[in-house]
């Protein structure tokens, strides 16, 4: 195995029944890297992060987590911490108490002063004697990330743990895990948010059925995305209209629709023809205002790859 991959995963399926949960997953998670899992519901995500964790065996393939093989009478190798459809907490102790007992548990560093660091990464100080009943959907996800850190984990696998969290919880959430990737630990998680998943992942997966549709950096997904709308706003809508039209490449869109009414303009460029009808802009002094997709290069990809998808399930 590459040692620079915390995780190898060659041909990997896993049927439920008849359910196809996963067909024939390849899957390279290079080390200290953040990498996002997206797709469609019930493409496989939780199955394939599930595999990872070593809650399930892979029906077939053949998987490598931090070096060691895994299967049906191999574990998952100690390193690897996380959780799947939300964290296993006791919900009559505190956020302290949870800790503490799972540390012990697991015979680790039970320290009270490491567990109080944990919990203020997260965000979490202020309800740590607090009972993790009362708890909402944002902090359980927190305190299933703080369990997780006490293990010092070199692969940390996350099941939409942006799930439920105000700004304030997010904020925690991407600065623990930028500052695990940067101390070398492998973070792989799955979300149904853009944003999220641009703001933290250097590589994506895109899984539709149980298959990967892409898997690779967010740059190469960027690059390969043909053409996207732009919305632009500039000094000049009627003009810049008239320039835009006569760009060659650029196509525009009647549908600005909400957004700013007539003064915006949406068009459909690849991105040197978007360039030239900036400079063009420009040369007759036509300020940019604004510029900005309609919808960003992984959404476009994401739903591009996962829409052609459908449409050949839907023609069979
Ligand atoms: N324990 C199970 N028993 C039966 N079917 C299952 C089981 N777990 C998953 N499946 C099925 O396998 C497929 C993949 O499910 P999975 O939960 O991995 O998808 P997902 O991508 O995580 O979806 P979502 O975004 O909705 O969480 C779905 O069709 C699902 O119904």
């Amino acid at each position: 195995m590459d040692t620079q991959l915390a995780v190898q995963a060659r041909g990997l399926s896993k049927c439920f029944g008849d359910v196809v949960a996963l067909d024939g997953v390849d899957l390279d998670l290079v080390q200290g890297q953040v990498h996002g899992l997206l797709g469609p519901n019930g493409a496989g995500k939780t199955t394939l992060l599930g595999l990872l964790l070593g809650l399930a065996v892979a029906d077939s393939g053949a998987l490598e987590i931090l070096g060691m093989p895994v299967g049906r009478a191999l574990p998952a190798p100690r390193g690897v911490a996380g959780f799947v459809d939300g964290p296993g907490l006791y919900p009559s102790l505190t956020a302290r108490q949870n800790l503490a007992a799972l540390a012990a548990l697991r015979g680790q560093d039970a320290r009270r002063t490491r567990i109080d660091d944990v919990l203020g990464e997260v965000g979490l100080s202020e309800v740590a004697d607090d009972r993790a009943r009362g708890f909402s959907l944002g902090m359980r996800q927190r305190l299933g990330l703080a369990a997780a850190l006490l293990t010092e984990p070199r692969l940390l696998v996350l099941d939409e743990p942006a799930n439920g969290l105000d700004p304030a919880g997010k904020k925690h959430v991407h600065s623990v895990l930028g500052r695990l990737a940067k101390e070398g630990t492998t973070v792989v998680l799955s979300s149904h948010r853009m944003d999220d998943l641009e703001a933290l992942c250097s590589e994506v997966t895109i899984l539709a059925t149980g298959r990967v549709r892409f898997s690779g950096p967010l740059g190469k997904l960027a690059a390969e995305s043909r053409e996207l709308d732009y919305r632009l706003l500039t000094s000049d809508p009627e003009a810049a209209r008239r320039l835009a039209a006569h760009t060659a490449g650029i196509r525009v869109l009647d549908d600005a629709g909400a957004w700013r009414g007539a003064e915006a303009l949406v068009v459909r460029a690849p991105v040197p023809a978007l360039d030239a009808l900036v400079a063009g802009l420009v040369k007759v002094g036509i300020a940019v205002r604004e510029l900005a997709p309609v919808v960003s290069p992984l959404e476009a990809a994401f739903l591009a790859l996962t829409e052609q998808q459908g449409q050949r399930e839907a023609d069979r």
